[in-house]
């Protein structure tokens, strides 16, 4: 399936105006999430510069969502903020990166799970992996084509991530039909050899009549 050129252009304005745009009407500078911090890892580290590395042809867009999430809402002047951003010690809960590949209509995403994410001693929480694999569903769903909303997702947990841990996210447009957009997405050791998670998601674009993240 190929994006229409009318399509990327589309995607590539909707990337800049929320981070270019935005900060024009909020006085104050976004904190940019996606970039490095001293919890980083080597792993995590790793992974960010050889994808930072391929976004220099143009074919890997770094995700913008990544940075100043408080932006998403209307009502941030109000202390709303980006679930996976709203903890501000680096690297005590959830440290990602975003990358989009818009010539495989794939996202990658590098992620180390912080402390707070315990769930099983020692291992990440079954929710707080569930909501990495929602926020890279999602925002890759929306990136395609529009603000969506998660209609369903179906996780399959395979084998624990340890606490403190770096792996990869990856999710593929599986098909378009209509509105909807079914992504499956794989959680998976950096080096691909172990499978830790399994999820398909459908996510459709809201309808006129159903309500919607309008704030986007
Ligand atoms: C850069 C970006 C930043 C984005 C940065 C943000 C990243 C984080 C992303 C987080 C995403 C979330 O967590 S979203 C939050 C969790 N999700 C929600 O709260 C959604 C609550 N549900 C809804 O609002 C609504 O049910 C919608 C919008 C999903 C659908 O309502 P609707 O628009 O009225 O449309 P409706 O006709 O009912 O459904 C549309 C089509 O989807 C199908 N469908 C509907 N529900 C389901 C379902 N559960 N399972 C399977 N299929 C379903 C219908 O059969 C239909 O197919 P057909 O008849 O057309 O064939």
């Amino acid at each position: 399936m190929k994006l229409s050129k009318k399509k990327k252009n589309k995607q590539t304005v909707f990337c800049f105006n929320v981070q270019h745009v935005l900060p024009k009407i909020f006085p104050r500078k976004p904190r940019d999430f996606s970039l490095p911090n001293s919890s980083w890892g080597k792993e995590m580290m790793e992974l960010y510069n050889h994808y930072n590395r391929l976004t220099a042809d143009q074919s890997v867009y770094l995700c913008c969502v990544s940075s100043g999430g408080a932006y998403l809402s209307k009502i941030i002047q109000s202390k709303a903020r980006l679930f996976t951003r709203n903890i501000r010690d680096p690297g005590a809960a959830f440290e990602y990166v975003l990358f989009f590949r818009q010539d495989k209509l794939k996202c990658v995403c590098i992620f180390q799970a912080g402390h707070l994410l315990e769930g099983p001693p020692g291992h990440v929480h079954g929710g707080a992996i569930a909501t990495m694999i929602d926020t890279v569903t999602g925002t890759h769903a929306s990136l395609l084509s529009a603000p969506v909303m998660t209609a369903n997702l179906n996780v399959n947990y395979r084998s624990p991530i340890p606490l403190g841990s770096t792996v990869l996210i990856e999710s593929i447009l599986d098909k378009e039909d209509g509105r909807k957009m079914y992504i499956s997405c794989r959680v998976t050791s950096t080096d691909g050899s172990k499978l830790h998670t399994e999820a398909t998601g459908n996510c459709p674009q809201p309808g006129e009549s159903s309500e919607g993240p309008s704030h986007l």
